[in-house]
């Protein structure tokens, strides 16, 4: 991946609870955009390749939705959050090099620091989304409270203090995702250069 970074015309950062939603509800963006349109960027991914890197374990598996990085999770969080006190910018910037869509979807904030990087950065491009499902909904997609990852900053520092521009409601008895999304599809269509965002070009 090149360098290079684009000044996109809007980036969605997404926030949310450990199966929430927040992949599904991103991915769900990036398939009705187009990946011309629009990338999803993912602050855990340069988190999880250096932790990787540095304690020899396998990426993939981190990366991936299994167990494996439930086992590594409270220790990844205590290591990532000694980088982001150096240095709070640090996975923003990672995550976001070599994106060049006009799009961003950033589908993992997790602190205000996080947020704070991309308002300063880019503010007049960044709105916040938080996607919200009920423990019920998250217990039926495996999620169980875990002491230590559950009542830390990772997941509750987003929980208060800040004004999200929309809120998804995840749950299945909610208003179809498709219709909750409707004015952020509407506002990325609008960001991205009509040369790209015509339907009748993608496939
Ligand atoms: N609206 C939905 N309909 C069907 N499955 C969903 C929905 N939202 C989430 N899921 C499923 O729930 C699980 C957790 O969702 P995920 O997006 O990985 O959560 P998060 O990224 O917030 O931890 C995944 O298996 C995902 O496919
Ligand atoms: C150390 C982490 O980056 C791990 C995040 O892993 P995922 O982003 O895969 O997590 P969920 O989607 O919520 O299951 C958390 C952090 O504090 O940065």
């Amino acid at each position: 991946m090149e360098d290079r970074v684009s000044r996109p015309g809007l980036i969605l950062v997404f926030s949310g609870k450990r199966k929430s939603g927040k992949d599904y509800v991103t991915d769900l963006i990036q398939t009705r955009l187009g990946s011309e349109v629009c990338c999803v960027l993912r602050l855990s991914g340069p988190l999880k390749q250096r932790y990787a890197q540095e304690h020899g374990l396998d990426l993939d598996q981190l990366l991936g939705p299994g167990p494996y990085k439930e086992q590594y999770r409270a220790d990844m969080i205590r290591w990532g959050e000694t980088r982001r006190n150096q240095d709070p910018g640090f996975f923003c910037r990672l995550a976001v090099r070599g994106a060049w869509q006009p799009v961003w979807v950033v589908s993992d904030a997790r602190r205000l620091s996080d947020l704070q990087w991309f308002w300063t950065e880019f503010p007049q491009q960044t709105r916040s989304v938080r996607v919200q499902s009920s423990e019920e909904t998250r217990r039926g997609r495996g999620w169980s409270f875990t002491a230590g990852v559950d009542d830390a900053e990772s997941e509750c520092g987003l929980d208060s203090g800040v004004e999200f521009d929309w809120i998804i409601t995840n749950d299945v008895d909610a208003l179809s995702l498709d219709e909750q999304l409707r004015p952020i599809l509407d506002l990325a269509l609008e960001a991205a250069p009509s040369s790209i965002n015509n339907p009748a070009n993608k496939t």
